[in-house]
């Protein structure tokens, strides 16, 4: 029985690569997309895609949902909107599967709230590679012995969120095992607003945005003597696929909301 799914976001950069990978699944069923314009139109009639795909476009997700029974929602829009979206998504029992990162703690709550009233499964994922959670688990084990860590996170110059989803969970699963710490000299002072980077709990979260770049992490930790760096490099978005579609797959199986792919692994 194939999964059906409705994809928000097809034309962007995570998007377009999701729509080649859910309309080559054999169990995957792509039913509709969600976008901000060209409503009424299907895939096949924008320039970027094969001309098969006679995939519906809409732009009001109310409407999308009351046409088509969809299994699972995949979100890989902006900050501004995901949020929303999954609220929506949730409230028609249908399963999403979140890849916009920005979304804020509260919100984050009250989605963990709907989806277990709805006795839905919801995964919400900062990052959907493979190497990027590694890292993360690496990270939260050496935080036991080195509670001085940096974050260096180093993206493409059109990403709208800083600090990366990913940097803000690797932070908090440090921070599951580091006691809050001002790093540092206790008297040091930035003669430019920002020089320190953001401030986690004393660690501290440093954004790079430049062409070229992809997705990008360094946790630097540093000990007497010495530092241990654990880092992760997306080279293309083709690493995020496999982690989407075991997302697909596994929220099936859910009744509640699971915040990063590192607890289902
Ligand atoms: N979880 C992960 O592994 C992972 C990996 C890469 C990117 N991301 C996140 O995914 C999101 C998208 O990243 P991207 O690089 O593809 O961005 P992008 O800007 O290339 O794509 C975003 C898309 O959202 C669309 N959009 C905007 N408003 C919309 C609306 N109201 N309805 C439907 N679609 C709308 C835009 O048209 C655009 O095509 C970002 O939040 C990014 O942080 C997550
Ligand atoms: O390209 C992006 O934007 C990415 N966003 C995610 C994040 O904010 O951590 C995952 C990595 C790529």
């Amino acid at each position: 029985m194939a999964i059906n799914i409705i994809l928000a976001g097809p034309r962007g950069r995570m998007g377009y690569e999701a729509v080649q990978m859910i309309t080559n699944e054999e169990s995957f069923r792509l039913v509709a997309c969600l976008d901000h314009k060209h409503d009424g139109l299907t895939l096949g009639e924008l320039e970027q895609f094969r001309d098969d795909l006679q995939v519906p476009i809409y732009t009001d997700f109310d409407t999308c949902l009351k046409q088509h029974q969809a299994d699972v929602f995949v979100d890989l829009t902006i900050p501004e909107v995901g949020y929303k979206h999954t609220k929506t998504a949730l409230q028609y029992k249908v399963r999403p599967v979140v890849g916009t990162t920005g979304f804020t703690d509260e919100q984050l709550s009250e989605l963990k709230e709907l989806a277990k009233e709805q006795k839905r499964g919801c995964i919400i994922a900062p990052n959907f590679a493979i190497g990027a959670i590694l890292m993360m688990k690496f990270s939260k084990m050496a935080a036991k012995y080195f509670p001085d860590v940096e974050i260096i996170e180093k993206h493409h110059d059109q990403k709208l969120d800083a600090p990366s989803g990913t940097a803000k969970k690797t932070a908090e699963l440090i921070q599951d095992v580091r006691e809050s710490k001002k790093q540092g000299h206790p008297n040091e002072e930035e003669t430019l607003p920002g020089a320190r980077g953001a401030d986690m709990n004393g660690m501290r979260i440093h954004s790079m945005r430049l062409p070229g770049l992809v997705a990008h992490q360094e946790v630097i930790f540093g000990g007497a003597g010495q530092t241990l760096t654990i880092s992760h490099d997306s080279m293309n978005r083709a690493s995020f696929m496999d982690g989407i579609k075991e997302c697909v797959n596994q929220v099936m199986d859910l009744e509640e909301l699971v915040y990063g792919l590192e607890n289902l692994l």
